[in-house]
Formats: C-alpha cells, sequence, structure tokens
C-alpha cells in the first residue's frame, strides 16, 4: 500500500477487499471496529425517531422514498460530517492501522508528515465517486497501478478497509448505522477490488519501479536544478505527464515531478526540481544528487497530454518550474509536425526566476508556429507584470484554444477562473490535479 499521493495521482490506497468482493461479510476480519453506533432519535439512515426519542416517528409520517437515502446518499452524509474534523479522523485511522496491523508501517514513510493523510484522503475521495462509475474506474486504475511501487500487496487491503471503517464509525456517530456501514463495506470492496485487478494488470507490462541513473545535474538558479536521469529499461510516458521520484536518502518518501521534455531518442527523463524550505525530496534532489546516484521512478501519470488529432490552437501557462511540462508540450507539437498555433504564458515573482527562457526563446526562434510571453509580477519595463491571469487578458480571444496550465495551485486555480471567465469552455481547460500539486513541492 502506500503513501499516496494524491488524488489524481498516485494516492494511496488501500484496499481490501479484493479478496473479498462479495465476500459473505467476512472480510474485514476481526475489523469492524465500533461499525455499529447506537440509533440517534432522528438518525439519518432511516429518517425515523428511535423509541423514547423526544420525537416519536409517529408524528412524523415518513414519505416513502425519503425514508430509504441511497448508498450514495449515506457516503456522503459521513462525509459531511467527519469534513470538520478531517486530521483528527486521519490521525485515528493510521492509529489502528498500525495498531492492529503493525506489519503495515513499514511500508510508509518514516516521517509521515504531509503524505499522512494521502492514503485516506484518496479512499474518500473515491467514495465521492462512487456514482460515477467511469470517473472512478479511471482514478481507481491509476491508483492501483501507483501503489505497486510502495509494495502494496492484495493482502494489505483488508486490514485498510478495517482501519477505515472503524475510523468512520467512531468520527461520524449522527450519521453511522448498519446501512451506513454496509454502503461503506461495499464502496470500499469496489475500491480494492478495482484496485487490486489494476495492479495485476499492470504488473504483465510494466516494472512496479525503475531505477534510474543521474546523468546530469545543473543548478539554473540557487534553488532550482534540472536533473537528468537515465532510466534502467525503456520508460514510455507522453509529453505533459508527470511521475513520482524517490531519492535515496529518504526512503519511501515519494513526490510528483513532471517530465521535462518529450520523449526522447537517447531514453533520458529531465525534472525541473526547486528545494522549498523543508522539502525532503526537493532539498535532495537540488542540493545532495550528484551524477552517478541512482534515484527510483513510479510510472508516468497524467492526462494534460496533447490531442494530435485536433488543429486548435494550444495556450499555455507555466508558472516557476511549471515551465517544465509546458516546454515538453512545445517540443511534442514540434516532433507531430502539424502547424498549430502555440502561445506560452511563462510567469515567474522576478525577473531572475525565468530560469529557463532561453530555452524557450530558442524553442521560439525554430517555430514560427510558437509565441512566448514572458511575465514577471512586478516586471521590468519590456515584460508583462502582473500576473500570468492577467496577461493573458490582454491577448486572445482564446476560446478556441486548448489550454494547459501548470505551476502553484494558486496560479492554476486563479487561471481557471480567469479563462472560463473570458470565454474558454471548461473541458478544454487542463491542468494536473490541484491536490496532488499541493503535495508535490517538498
Ligand atoms: N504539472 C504542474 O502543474 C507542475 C506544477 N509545478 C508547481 O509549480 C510550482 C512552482 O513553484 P515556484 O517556482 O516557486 O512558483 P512561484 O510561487 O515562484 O510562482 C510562479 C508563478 O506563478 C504565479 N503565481 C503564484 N501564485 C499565484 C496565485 N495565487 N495567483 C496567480 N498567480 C500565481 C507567480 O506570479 C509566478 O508568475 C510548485 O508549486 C510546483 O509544484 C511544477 C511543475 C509542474
Amino acid at each position: 500500500m502506500e503513501a499516496p499521493t494524491t488524488p489524481s495521482a498516485d494516492g494511496d490506497g488501500s484496499g481490501a477487499a479484493a479478496a473479498a468482493g462479495g465476500q459473505d461479510g467476512g472480510w474485514f476480519g476481526r475489523g469492524q471496529t465500533g461499525a455499529r453506533g447506537p440509533q440517534r432519535p432522528g438518525h439519518p439512515e432511516t429518517g425515523r425517531s428511535a423509541p423514547g426519542s423526544a420525537r416519536p416517528a409517529q408524528r412524523r409520517p415518513a414519505p416513502a422514498a425519503a425514508a430509504v437515502p441511497s448508498a450514495t446518499e449515506l457516503l456522503r452524509r459521513t462525509m459531511a460530517e467527519i469534513e470538520p474534523i478531517a486530521d483528527r479522523v486521519t490521525s485515528y485511522f493510521y492509529a489502528l492501522l498500525f495498531l492492529h496491523h503493525p506489519g503495515l508501517r513499514d511500508l510508509f514513510p518514516a516521517a509521515m508528515d504531509a503524505q499522512r493523510d494521502r492514503l485516506f484522503k484518496a479512499l474518500l475521495t473515491a467514495a465521492t465517486h462512487a456514482d460515477d462509475p467511469v470517473t472512478l474506474t479511471t482514478y481507481l486504475t491509476h491508483l492501483g497501478r501507483g501503489h505497486r511501487k510502495y509494495g502494496t500487496l492484495p493482502q494489505h487491503y483488508p486490514a485498510v478497509g478495517e482501519a477505515l471503517i472503524g475510523a468512520l464509525a467512531r468520527h461520524a456517530p449522527e450519521t453511522w448505522g448498519p446501512r451506513t456501514e454496509a454502503a461503506w463495506v461495499g464502496a470500499y470492496t469496489t475500491i480494492s477490488q478495482i484496485m487490486i485487478d489494476a495492479a495485476t494488470e499492470d504488473e504483465l507490462r510494466a516494472p512496479a519501479w525503475w531505477q534510474a541513473e543521474v546523468v546530469a545535474h545543473v543548478m539554473r538558479t540557487k534553488d532550482v536544478a534540472v536533473v537528468t536521469v537515465r532510466p534502467d529499461g525503456p520508460y514510455p510516458f507522453l509529453a505533459g505527464q508527470y511521475t513520482a521520484l524517490e531519492t535515496p536518502w529518504w526512503p519511501r518518501v515519494w513526490r510528483h515531478y513532471s517530465f521535462a521534455s518529450a520523449p526522447r531518442s537517447d531514453g533520458l527523463l529531465s525534472f525541473h526540481v526547486k528545494a522549498v524550505p523543508a522539502g525532503w525530496v526537493s532539498n535532495a534532489l537540488v542540493h545532495r544528487a550528484r551524477t552517478g546516484d541512482v534515484i527510483r521512478l513510479g510510472p508516468p501519470t497524467g492526462s494534460m497530454t496533447v490531442d494530435h488529432t485536433s488543429d486548435s490552437g494550444l495556450l499555455c501557462l507555466g508558472g516557476g518550474t511549471g515551465i517544465a511540462p509546458i516546454k515538453a508540450l512545445v517540443e511534442d507539437v514540434a516532433q507531430h509536425g502539424r502547424l498549430r498555433s502555440v502561445d506560452v504564458f511563462y510567469g515567474a515573482r522576478r525577473d531572475h526566476g525565468l530560469y529557463d527562457i532561453d530555452t524557450m526563446l530558442r524553442l521560439q526562434q525554430s517555430h514560427p508556429w510558437l509565441s512566448v510571453h514572458p511575465v514577471v509580477d512586478d516586471g521590468p519595463v519590456g515584460l508583462l507584470s502582473g500576473g500570468i491571469p492577467e496577461a493573458v487578458r490582454e491577448f486572445g480571444p482564446w476560446h478556441t484554444y486548448d489550454a494547459y496550465l501548470s505551476g502553484p495551485p494558486g496560479m492554476i486555480r486563479r487561471s481557471v477562473d480567469t479563462l472560463v471567465g473570458i470565454g474558454v469552455p471548461s473541458h478544454r481547460i487542463r491542468h494536473d490535479s490541484i491536490e496532488e500539486l499541493v503535495g508535490a513541492t517538498t
């Protein structure tokens, strides 16, 4: 299992059931920790008051349909109840997991810090899509594959399910009851089965991880390095995707980085890494890694890729090291040789933060279809200033373009709002999961 990462990405997972799917009720083994909470007066599972309640049920004729909430509705009610105390529930979930299954502790990093809640969050994310099989399957397939690198095995899933149910039952007393528990067991059985199937299928065609030797390490600013590695085997990926990296100095701590180039004939991969305060992986990659060091790579993932059957223009916004996948996308368009207009807005807080501007301007010189617009927050004369979303507004119209957004979560959120506000249909706007980005910077 793992110490997942984020939603769109590798979260984490868990699961159990596989083995269990459909089993006859016994698949949580000893668990079911406290799953049965007492029914309360006016309990939302039934809409009826319990005997002795101050509000006798007979006074309120229950509308037949409303009295039986769907499983999805029961899941939603639990999540609404735990939302304000999510931290406490998360801590309890891991405490239960490690208390009852101490052997699983080794699958997680020594210090769980920011990663602590990823597994739990991923489970809840999956449950929120319980009534959307396509989204659920896509998300969990990715999650199941991504979990292979953590050493997750099918037999780990029941333990996670047990802890999940135990944590929810304890912290959602207002909404918990037998039907809610059954809804969660059903959801988790589905979740874990999809993840296990995806992992099993993936085993037939790809390793759980790749080792990769650092072959170049170039500092671009005092805290940004371009790290180039050679994987120990074929590593198929698409421009615009990202992967998880683990360094030898922080075992089991994985962080996401986008590929900074389209696939190359020599098989090398590059990443732009910025060392951030308290960033274990980023500081190790920037300040400690040297040529010859060997890191581990998870599988490629992400859907911020180019549809080469379309001739639509590309509007690309890259903030800070978010320029990395944008550069890969530009190279990808160039390799496919279709004439389509590409506009890149490359933003930094100050002009020296545009560490890859020379590369981008060289690409612009080679490709007449490419326009690069440098944007600096308080820009010197001659550069766009005031922020990426503001700069984008000054150009356009963009409503026929496909938009690709890469950078800090705040930039992505504001850029999405701006683009939608100026008429870009939301289905044309692509970016990696913001939740995943939030956890990616360390
Ligand atoms: N696939 C992706 O989306 C990738 C995302 N990243 C993320 O990009 C970030 C890069 O960090 P830094 O270089 O330190 O970026 P930064 O904090 O220096 O900001 C870079 C640019 O984004 C803009 N920006 C930042 N916050 C904003 C907000 N709230 N609203 C509007 N614009 C905003 C800044 O004005 C600047 O132009 C990291 O969070 C990293 O995880 C990096 C690589 C790939």
